[in-house]
């Protein structure tokens, strides 16, 4: 569904992705994974075309998207949970989930199904939440809009192990209902719970990749910790 191939990219006349080549399958949840710097976010945003590729292809859908702007991609069905979350402190939870399209009412109900602990704080303000409900309302929030693909920037990141189970469950049960999920995580007990296949970042190039599994696993920690 998301094919990537030779992607370069980067900020200005620096180059940060050189020559990224990876795929994610209908069905699957595909695991980023590298250490600081590295070029994690920057891949993601380059999908996203937040950051201007500067050779390559990205296909989405058998479509070429390297032109698109990002609400375009957004309407194709890429939809994006940034690192920080991205909500708006100030607005409600409802008024959260509601500020792309007043359309989606009907949706809501059924993103209160993966995250219950939203349906409590429909009228709480955003700011006012702890980082692991902000990261359950902004997951909902991209999911309203019924993305093909979702992706999703280190949703785990400095948030309690009570809720990073919530996350996976939830992760569990959009890949069920026939979303494809790119990941940036470094927690890798995760990544064996839910991922489908790994590519490991270093330095913009991707230098290893593979199934997750049991057997993968060490070979993961290994590549994180050198
Ligand atoms: N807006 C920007 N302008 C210029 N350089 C940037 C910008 N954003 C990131 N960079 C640089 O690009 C490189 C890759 O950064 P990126 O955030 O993609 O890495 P990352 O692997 O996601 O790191 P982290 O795990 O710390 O989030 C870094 O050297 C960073 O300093």
């Amino acid at each position: 569904m998301l094919l990537i191939n030779n992607v370069y990219s980067g900020y200005a006349d620096s180059i940060v992705l050189h020559g990224i080549s990876l795929r994610v399958d209908k069905n699957s949840i595909v695991g980023i994974i590298g250490r600081n710097g590295v070029g994690k976010t920057t891949l993601l945003k380059t999908i996203l075309g937040i950051v201007k590729i500067k050779m390559g292809e990205i296909w989405f859908e058998e479509k070429l998207i390297n032109s698109l702007k990002p609400y375009e991609r957004a309407e194709l069905g890429i939809g994006y949970v940034p690192q920080g979350r991205g909500i708006f402190p100030q607005l409600t939870v409802a008024e959260n989930l509601l500020i792309m399209d007043k359309n989606v009412k009907n949706r809501i109900e059924e993103v209160f199904t993966l995250f219950p602990k939203l349906k409590v704080l429909m009228k709480r303000k955003g700011g006012s939440l702890s980082g692991g409900e902000q990261q359950q309302l902004a997951i909902a929030r991209a999911l309203i809009k019924t993305p093909k693909l979702l992706i999703l920037d280190e949703p785990t990141e400095g948030i309690q192990p009570s809720v990073v189970e919530t996350i996976v469950s939830a992760l569990y049960e959009i890949k069920k209902r026939g979303i494809s999920v790119l990941i940036v995580e470094q927690n890798l007990d995760l990544l064996l719970e839910i991922g489908d296949y790994y590519y490991f970042l270093d330095s913009g190039h991707v230098v290893d990749e593979g199934v997750i599994n049991e057997e993968s696993y060490p070979t993961m920690c290994r590549l994180l910790m050198v």
